[in-house]
């Protein structure tokens, strides 16, 4: 016997008949002797529709609280509806909403993004467990939270895959299905590129990536509570079976719920190529990598300004990567020199919360400057922060990074 989590996305309960075949499917799992919670989103566009109501009606005046409650009737019907279409099917089942006191998801304050107590979440799953262990199906609403004074908080845009990601991990699911409207992760988005092509399966790494960087397939910070032996899958609702194949979602392979500091062992050297008005010149970034690749030389990171590039190469390769680009900048008359410059510490910090918590590089270089340790190099992207400082600092520097996970 299975402990399932199934998330229903707007679209996958878009209108009756695809409630009443969302509801099925749950009951279908019910019946092979699975234990099942469905989490469930607002019908189709309901939650813009309420949105756009409230601006229309009160416009600048709408508190964010306000927007917060008037936007969960969204997912407080979603949630109705879903649970009657159960119990339609002879099948026990509750709505589990924030009004309640078995509530599970416990919030901050900030209404419209609200941050999710994790301890105070996991403490009130057990709630739902007994619920599910009584035969009962819960259906919980998606995006919602409770505040700390009992208020109704959301849980930020597409919020529901958090809900979800959230209750599996908190009820030790042994597997979380989110259904939507694409057959799974696809190599592209499909309504926008018809060729994109289906995959069979994609790490929490590079799923959170894609999410980060805009495909809306998955809220990113969903995957912060995969835990890797919780199986997910993301599928499509015009199965109507939860069996369905969709996308494996696999990992997290690094750290500790995808938190992690770590120090590249060799020297990492850092080469500039000058240039005059380089952004302007097409191409030059191609040859560069070109010439690195002709080599087999790895490259670490590339940063561009607007008189140089640097490339960070291995120092076992840098010698070799010196000469070669040498060659080019013989060769190409907008480039004016090249420099091998000193060797570095590569400290790379990756978490889900770069993305959404103001203040975390100044978190991370603060402890350096304190420290006198300068950083030669610092590249940031929505999930990682990599800072490059002379290579005599690097373990005191990457013990002070540590801490700032901690
Ligand atoms: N790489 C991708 N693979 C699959 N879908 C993608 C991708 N990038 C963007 N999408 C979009 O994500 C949408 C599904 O997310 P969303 O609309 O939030 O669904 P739901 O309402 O079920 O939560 C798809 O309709 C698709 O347009
Ligand atoms: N209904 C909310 C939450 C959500 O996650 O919806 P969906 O699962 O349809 O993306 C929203 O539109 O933001």
């Amino acid at each position: 016997m299975d402990l399932i989590v199934a998330k229903f996305g707007g679209t996958s309960v878009g209108n009756g008949s695809r409630i009443k075949k969302a509801a099925q499917s749950v009951v279908n799992e019910f019946m092979k002797g699975n234990q099942i919670v469905a989490v469930v989103s607002a019908v189709n566009k309901t939650t813009d529709e309420l949105i756009e109501l409230s601006n229309d009606a009160i416009g600048a005046g709408l508190t964010d609280s306000q927007k917060a409650a008037i936007m969960a009737m969204g997912e407080l019907t979603g949630a109705r509806l879903f649970s009657a279409a159960i119990e339609s099917l002879g099948v026990k089942s509750e709505v589990i909403d924030p009004y309640k006191d078995i509530w599970p998801i416990i919030t901050d304050s900030n209404s419209l993004e609200a941050k999710i107590d994790f301890d105070a979440t996991s403490k009130k799953s057990e709630n739902i467990k007994n619920l599910i262990n009584q035969g009962i199906i819960p259906v919980v609403c998606g995006f919602l939270g409770k505040g700390p004074v009992g208020e109704i908080t959301t849980l930020g845009r597409g919020g529901s895959d958090i809900s979800a990601f959230l209750m599996g991990h908190c009820l030790g699911a042994d597997e979380i299905i989110i259904v939507t409207d694409v057959d799974g992760v696809m190599s592209t988005d499909p309504n926008k590129i018809e060729e994109a092509e289906l995959l069979d399966e994609i790490t929490v790494e590079e799923l959170m990536d894609l999410a980060t960087h805009g495909a809306q397939v998955l809220h990113p910070q969903a995957l912060k509570y995969k835990d890797p032996l919780i199986s997910a899958k993301i599928i499509n609702f015009a199965n109507g079976d939860l069996d369905t194949k969709g996308t494996k979602i696999i990992g997290p392979f690094e750290g500790d719920m995808l938190k992690s500091v770590s120090i590249y062992p060799n020297p990492i050297s850092l080469i500039a190529l000058v240039g005059e008005r380089m952004l302007k010149k097409v191409g030059l970034l191609a040859n560069l990598t070109g010439v690195l690749a002709e080599n087999n030389i790895n490259i670490f990171g590339i940063s561009a300004g607007q008189n140089s590039m640097t490339a960070f190469l291995d120092k076992n390769d840098s010698i070799k990567a010196y000469h070669k680009l040498h060659q080019l900048v013989i060769e190409d008359d907008s480039l004016s020199s090249l420099s091998l410059g000193k060797d570095t510490a590569m400290i790379t910090l990756v978490s889900p919360d770069i993305i959404d918590t103001p203040g975390i590089i100044s978190g991370i270089t603060e402890p350096l400057r304190k420290n006198n340790i300068n950083i030669v190099e610092i590249t940031s992207s929505q999930t990682a922060v990599v800072v490059f400082v002379d290579w005599k600092d690097g373990e005191k520097a990457y013990n002070l990074v540590k801490e700032v996970l901690k």
